[in-house]
């Protein structure tokens, strides 16, 4: 059966072969070099999630399961709603053909803020890294149903070779495992199978207990209030990926601050409102 992720991955790899036939590597590389050095992205998001929750806020026009999420998108200003909001880092999809996206959004976020940002795309190849680099992503996203091992070790190399920090995505045990073969310790779970589009917050319980001592796990997608959070937190999971549900709020910045900010004294059980959930 071909699914959704290999109709995506076909068309990622067109791309980039076109992409790749217009820039040289030796260029590409001596443009990824001059740029000013990569924000530490799993840092930022481990000092939020030490005293709080560490909040990796997505800038996402559309997905092929949704469709069109944001009318009036604006990648500056959602960028500098999510950082007075108190998130830790920003993604910025820019896929086009699927999720509406383009490398042009990821630039104007990052320089709108001072949050590091990681690039939410398909990586197939190494070349898409040092890309990456050249428009100033400080993190890249490995999602470890989309590549053989060898792709992935070749990715993560090209990520850590420029700085950058990597995501590693995961939806299973096999998966977690293969993804705990690479020498990142930044593992995210996504609740939203690729494959199918259905969401199941089991999957990052199930899996969170299997993780070893030092990783930061992420739990992605599907997420909307705050009593999510909290019900995740109480698995110790205190980092998320958050894309659609904020997206969708007109005043994002107070969404935002609501999902993180802490509850009032003595609603101690009792959950607060989310946004838009
Ligand atoms: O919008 P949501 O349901 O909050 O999900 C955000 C993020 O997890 C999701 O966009 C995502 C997770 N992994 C991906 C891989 C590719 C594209 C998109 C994604």
């Amino acid at each position: 059966m071909t699914t959704m992720l290999d109709t995506i991955l076909a068309t990622k790899r067109d791309e980039v072969a076109t992409r790749r036939r217009a820039t040289s590597l030796a260029d590409l590389s001596a443009l990824a070099l001059a740029q000013t050095p990569p924000r530490g992205f799993r840092r930022a998001l481990d000092a939020k999630a030490a005293t709080g929750y560490g909040l990796i806020a997505e800038i996402k026009k559309a997905s092929p399961s949704k469709g069109l999420i944001r009318e009036d998108f604006d990648p500056p200003a959602h960028a500098r709603a999510y950082e007075a909001g108190g998130a830790a880092c920003l993604s910025v999809l820019t896929d086009a053909p699927y999720f509406l996206g383009h490398e042009d959004y990821l630039i104007a976020a990052r320089a709108a803020c001072r949050l590091p940002v990681i690039r939410k795309d398909f990586m197939v190849d190494p070349w898409q890294v040092i890309e990456a680099r050249t428009i100033g992503a400080d993190a890249i996203l490995i999602i470890v149903a989309a590549l053989d091992d060898g792709a992935m070790a070749e990715i993560e190399d090209a990520a850590i070779g420029l700085g950058m920090d990597v995501l590693v995505e995961v939806h299973d045990a096999d998966e977690l495992d293969r993804a705990l073969a690479l020498k990142s310790r930044l593992i995210g779970v996504n609740n939203r199978n690729l494959k199918d589009f259905t969401v199941d917050f089991a999957r990052t319980y199930e899996l969170v207990g299997r993780a070893p001592e030092g990783c930061t796990f992420v739990a992605e997608s599907g997420l909307t209030t705050r009593a999510e959070l909290d019900a995740m937190a109480e698995h110790d999971i205190r980092c998320f990926l958050v894309g659609e549900s904020l997206m969708r709020q007109a005043d994002v910045e107070a969404a935002t601050r609501a999902l993180l900010s802490p509850l009032p004294a003595g609603e101690g059980g009792a959950r607060a409102e989310g946004v838009g959930g």
